[in-house]
C-alpha cells in the first residue's frame, strides 16, 4: 500500500451545474494531521464526502487508504471514521447504548468487548449510563469520536467536530487527536478555528472549491509573503475603507480593537503610514498570522 493514506487529484463535484469542489488535489502521509480550511459554502464537507466514499465524484480519482476512489468506495466507508458536523447519534439512548448501536452496524465480533475499550479508550466509562442528550457540547463530541473510532480506522476524517465547543473540552479534544496520530492514525480535520489550525502539521486552505494554499503553517506564511502592520486608536475602524484604496494594499481587516493591513511590499505603503502615525494613531509592523494571510486569499478569489 502507498504510505500516502490519502492520494487525490482533480477531485471535481457538481450541483446544478456550479463546481463546489474544483479540481482538489490533496496528499496525506499516513499518521499526519491536516488542517482543512476555508469559508462557510467552500465545499469542505463535500470534499470530506467524497474522500469517504460517501458522494461519487464527477471527475478526478485517486486513493485513500489504499483503496481506489470510485471502484471500492464500500471498503473505503468500513475503513475510515467519518465524523459529520452535526451529532448524529441517539439522544434517547446512553453513552454505551450508542457505541453498542455503532458496533452492530458494523458487525464488530466481541462487541462487549470492543465496546468497553472504545469506553476507556475515549474516557467515557464513567458516563457511560448517560443519556446522549443530555451531554455537554464537549461530551457529545467526545461520544462522537468514539463512535467514529470503534471499528478501529486508520483514516479519521473529521468535520468541525470542535464548533460549539467551549475551549477546554477542544484543547483536551486535540490533545486526543494528537494520540491518535502518534498511534499511525491519519486525521483530516475540517476548522474554522486558527488556535487549531495552528495544531495541524499541515494546512489546506480552500475557497469556491479550489485550493488555494497547502503546507506547513511556515510554508504558507513564506509562500504568501506578505507584510503585516497592526494598526490602533479612536476611530481607527473608520478608516478602513479609505486604507483599501491605498496603492499597494492587499488586505484591511478588523482584529479585536486594531485593523490589521497588509501589503506585498511596505516601499509604497509606508509614507502613508507614517502619516497616520503622525495624526496620533498607532502602528506597528508585526508578522503575519494564518489569518491574515487567508482574509487575504479568500478577498482576492
Ligand atoms: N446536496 C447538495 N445540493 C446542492 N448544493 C449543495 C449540496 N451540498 C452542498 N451544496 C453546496 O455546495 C457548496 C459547498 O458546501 P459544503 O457544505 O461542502 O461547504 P463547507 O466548506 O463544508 O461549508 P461550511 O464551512 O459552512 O460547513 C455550498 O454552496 C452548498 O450550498
Amino acid at each position: 500500500m502507498s504510505a500516502l493514506a490519502i492520494d487525490v487529484s482533480g477531485l471535481t463535484k457538481a450541483y446544478g451545474g456550479r463546481k463546489v469542489v474544483d479540481g482538489v488535489q490533496l496528499q496525506l502521509a499516513a499518521g499526519r494531521i491536516c488542517g482543512f480550511l476555508g469559508p462557510n459554502g467552500s465545499g469542505k464537507t463535500t470534499t470530506i464526502r467524497l474522500l469517504c466514499g460517501l458522494l461519487r465524484p464527477d471527475a478526478g480519482s485517486g486513493t485513500c487508504l489504499g483503496l481506489d476512489l470510485r471502484e471500492q468506495a464500500v471498503r473505503i466507508k468500513r475503513q475510515v471514521g467519518y465524523m459529520p458536523q452535526r451529532f448524529g447519534l441517539y439522544e434517547d439512548l446512553s453513552i454505551r447504548e450508542n457505541l453498542d448501536f455503532v458496533a452492530r452496524l458494523y458487525e464488530l465480533p466481541r462487541r462487549r468487548e470492543v465496546v468497553a475499550r472504545t469506553l476507556e479508550r475515549l474516557g467515557l466509562a464513567a458516563r457511560q449510563g448517560q443519556l446522549a442528550g443530555a451531554l455537554s457540547g464537549g461530551w457529545k463530541q467526545r461520544l462522537s469520536l468514539a463512535a467514529c473510532l470503534i471499528h478501529e480506522p486508520r483514516l479519521l476524517l473529521l468535520d468541525e467536530p470542535t464548533a460549539g465547543v467551549d475551549p477546554k473540552a477542544r484543547r483536551e479534544f486535540w490533545d486526543q487527536i494528537h494520540d491518535l496520530a502518534d498511534q499511525g492514525i491519519t486525521v483530516l480535520v475540517s476548522t474554522h478555528y486558527m488556535d487549531e489550525a495552528e495544531r495541524c502539521h499541515e494546512l489546506v486552505y480552500i475557497v469556491d472549491g479550489r485550493v488555494l494554499a497547502r503546507g506547513s503553517e511556515r510554508q504558507i506564511l513564506e509562500a504568501a509573503g506578505l507584510v503585516v502592520w497592526s494598526l490602533k486608536g479612536e476611530g481607527v475602524s473608520t478608516l478602513a475603507p479609505s486604507l483599501r484604496a491605498w496603492p499597494g494594499v492587499l488586505g484591511v481587516a478588523a482584529f479585536g480593537n486594531a485593523l490589521h493591513l497588509s501589503a506585498r511590499d511596505a516601499a509604497p505603503v509606508e509614507p502613508r503610514l507614517r502619516a497616520l502615525e503622525q495624526q496620533g494613531f498607532g502602528v506597528q509592523r508585526i508578522e503575519a498570522s494564518l489569518e491574515d494571510v487567508f482574509i487575504n486569499l479568500m478577498g482576492r478569489a
